[in-house]
């Protein structure tokens, strides 16, 4: 007999921790953008791995945990359309392996949001970066 599917929606913070740990893990394996995360991040990676954890746990569930700036750590990054394609494509195979629900579906379209906006953002500085950024 199969195995039904038996995925579950993210619920609460140590679903958060799951999948924050785990992508980060297939991040930093990854050929593009792994070497460019460790490059920034170095010996932080636990500061980050928090941090991301509050700023996932404050859009998912309106817990007010993360009070940071999204966009300012990326705005010198060597990143570009395909850095953010597999990012995406990363985040998205490592949500789907493991959660399915509304609030999966929510964790996905705040990454595209995300990533969109940081796109647009990027454009706007390499234009004109005299422009103020906000
Ligand atoms: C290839 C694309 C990306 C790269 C290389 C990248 C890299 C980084 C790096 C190096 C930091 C600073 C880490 C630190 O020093 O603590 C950071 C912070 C962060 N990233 Fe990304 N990132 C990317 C895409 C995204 C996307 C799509 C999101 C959307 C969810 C995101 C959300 C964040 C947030 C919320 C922070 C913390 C900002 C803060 O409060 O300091 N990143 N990222």
């Amino acid at each position: 007999m199969e195995m039904e599917e038996q995925r579950s929606d993210i619920s609460n913070l140590d679903d958060i921790k799951l999948l924050v740990d785990s992508f980060y893990g297939k991040v930093r394996q990854d050929a593009l953008i792994g070497p460019i995360f460790d490059r920034e991040i170095g010996n932080n990676w636990p500061t980050h791995l928090e941090k991301m954890y509050r700023f996932w746990q404050t859009i998912l569930f309106d817990a007010h945990t993360y009070n940071g700036r999204p966009f300012p750590p990326h705005a010198k990054l060597p990143i570009d359309k395909e850095h953010f394609e597999r990012w995406l494509t990363l985040f998205e195979s490592n949500l789907d392996a493991q959660f399915a629900g509304p609030v999966t579906e929510e964790a996905r379209f705040r990454a595209h949001k995300m990533a969109e906006l940081f796109q647009i953002k990027l454009q706007h500085i390499r234009q004109d970066p005299f422009r103020p950024l906000l």
